[in-house]
């Protein structure tokens, strides 16, 4: 019989597609050539996307792994939406034709499915093909309690969250600020917050949910999940927490090192905060000259990954023109202590470095796992999606963080001085909540190298999901 194979729907961006395809690649190696990946390719929607993931496929198809790649036929992106999720969503949706006419004409026996967590519409596919259906939760435990919680929470809570009186609870978190909450939760009349509560709705539906955390990291929030705390006692999907989930093989020692990677080698250790704002953020003029007055006041050295606003027309972050950005003489005035980098940077190598001593973040959380794997401390700056909520579960939950006052009524601004002190608290030596973000971070890295090595939990855990999915696929067919 032909090698089972199980099926992977991703979306697009780097953040979802690399993180579910290594979650992926760590299956096929556990189940020992038992499995097969078989990744549906939707074509993404912007030129930029296309390319990105051409070249991810590219690189993959490289690796001779028993990999292969089917690329789904385009379909006509929806013009009439309001935000993200939506768009995100009514897209996957469309594919459901082609995703079921893929998965049928398959020779092989499907194992399994994964879904994306914006792609819960597809559940109805899986079923109609009665294959089991999975969804690969790329952002925190927290944020997934939060959208199981969603339903019930939107008949509890009558107010929009963003108007509402007092604090909401969370099963296994501090209690939550209602300013601290995804950006899809603040407005309950937008289309963006009721695709947020169905999919926390049909998350119910799935086999399995795989979540790219450590248990270690979220302990509370986990068990309150699986007793059915977030969804009035009902027993939710199991939890497969496999994580940290890290596209490390993307920062591979290259033969030159990054132009910031030689700068960082001529840094004492620990002596640099990373400033860093993932795959969409920006600055505008005003906010950079906030930032760089801040740095400088800080008195501490500095690499600064600094985008500037989107070309018209796309999402992408633009190459920043330093000089049109920046305050006048501050590059030539910091120029022994600090380092601005007008484009993309090598996140990971330059966490990985050893000058490098705190990182300001927009707090994505691949940027928030790949910060804890090299152990670390944060300032979180979020922007947008799910980052004021990781914020908070850094700052209040997690602890290898220092807080910072963001002005998410005035576009997540942050002055100058109250960028200095999080700075001077997040580095100084003599800083107790910095010490106390430090030690946590070397305990969270320990903890997360742990997980992953055979017998830790996580790595327990990828096995768990490879004997659910081949009894699944045993007793499909059957
Ligand atoms: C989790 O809640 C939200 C997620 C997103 C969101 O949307 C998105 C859409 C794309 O077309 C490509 C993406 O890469 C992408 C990413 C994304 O969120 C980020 O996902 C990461 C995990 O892969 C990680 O969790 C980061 O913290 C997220 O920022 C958007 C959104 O609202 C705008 C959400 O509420
Ligand atoms: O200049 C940059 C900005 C981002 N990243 C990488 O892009 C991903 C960002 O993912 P995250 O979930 O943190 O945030 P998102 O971009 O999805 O908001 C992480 O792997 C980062 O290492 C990078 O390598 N260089």
């Amino acid at each position: 019989m032909a090698t089972p194979t199980v099926v992977l729907l991703p979306i697009w961006g780097a953040g979802h597609l690399m993180s579910m395809l290594d979650a992926g690649k760590r299956l096929l190696a556990r189940s020992g050539g038992a499995l097969s990946l078989t990744v549906l390719v939707m074509q993404p929607p912007t030129e930029n996307d296309r390319s990105e993931v051409i070249g991810h496929i590219r690189r993959e198809e490289a690796s001779g792994l028993d990999i292969r790649f089917h690329h789904l036929p385009a379909v006509e992106p929806p013009t009439d939406c309001v935000g993200v999720e939506e768009f995100v969503s009514r897209f996957v949706e469309l594919h459901a034709d082609h995703v079921k006419a893929a998965i049928s004409a398959l020779t092989c026996p499907v194992a399994a499915v994964v879904l994306d967590f914006f792609g819960t519409t597809l559940l109805d596919v899986c079923r109609e093909l009665d294959v089991p259906a999975y969804v690969y939760f790329t952002a925190n435990a927290a944020s997934y309690a939060l959208m199981l919680r969603l339903p019930a929470l939107h008949e509890e809570v009558t107010a929009d969250f963003e108007d509402m009186e007092g604090m909401v609870y969370l099963p296994g978190l501090p209690p939550v600020r209602p300013s601290s909450l995804p950006l899809p939760v603040m407005d309950k009349k937008n289309p963006n917050y009721t695709w947020f509560v169905y999919h926390g709705r049909r998350f119910m539906e799935a086999d399995g949910v795989i979540i790219n955390t450590a248990s270690v990291l979220e302990q509370s929030v986990l068990a309150a999940i699986a007793d059915g705390r977030c969804t009035h006692g009902v027993p939710p999907p199991t939890v497969y927490p496999v994580g940290p989930v890290l596209s490390l093989s993307m920062s591979l020692p290259v033969e030159q090192p990054h132009e910031c990677v030689r700068w960082l080698d001529a840094q004492p250790p620990a002596s640099v905060v990373l400033l860093c704002f993932g795959s969409a953020g920006f600055s505008t003029a005003t906010q950079a000259h906030e930032t760089a007055h801040g740095l400088e006041r800080s008195g501490h050295r500095f690499l600064w990954v600094l985008r500037g606003p989107p070309v018209a027309g796309t999402q992408e972050p633009s190459d920043a023109n330093l000089r049109e950005l920046l305050p006048e003489g501050f590059l030539e005035r910091t120029k022994e202590k600090g380092l601005v980098w007008p484009r993309k940077a090598p996140q990971k190598e330059i966490l990985a470095h050893a000058a490098v001593g705190g990182f300001v973040t927009h707090g994505g959380w691949n940027s928030i796992l790949e910060s804890l794997w090299y152990g670390v401390p944060m300032v979180p700056w979020p922007l947008y999606a799910e980052q004021h909520f990781n914020a908070f579960t850094l700052v209040a939950y997690m602890g290898p963080a220092v807080a910072i006052e963001v002005d998410r009524k005035r576009n997540n601004f942050v002055d100058a001085s109250e960028l200095e002190q999080a700075v001077k608290a997040l580095m100084d030596s003599d800083s107790d909540d910095g010490r106390k973000a430090r030690e946590k971070a070397t305990e969270m890295k320990a903890a997360c190298r742990k997980a992953v090595e055979e017998g830790g939990s996580s790595y327990s855990a990828l096995g768990r999901l490879y004997e659910d999915i081949r009894k699944g696929a045993l007793r499909t067919s059957q």
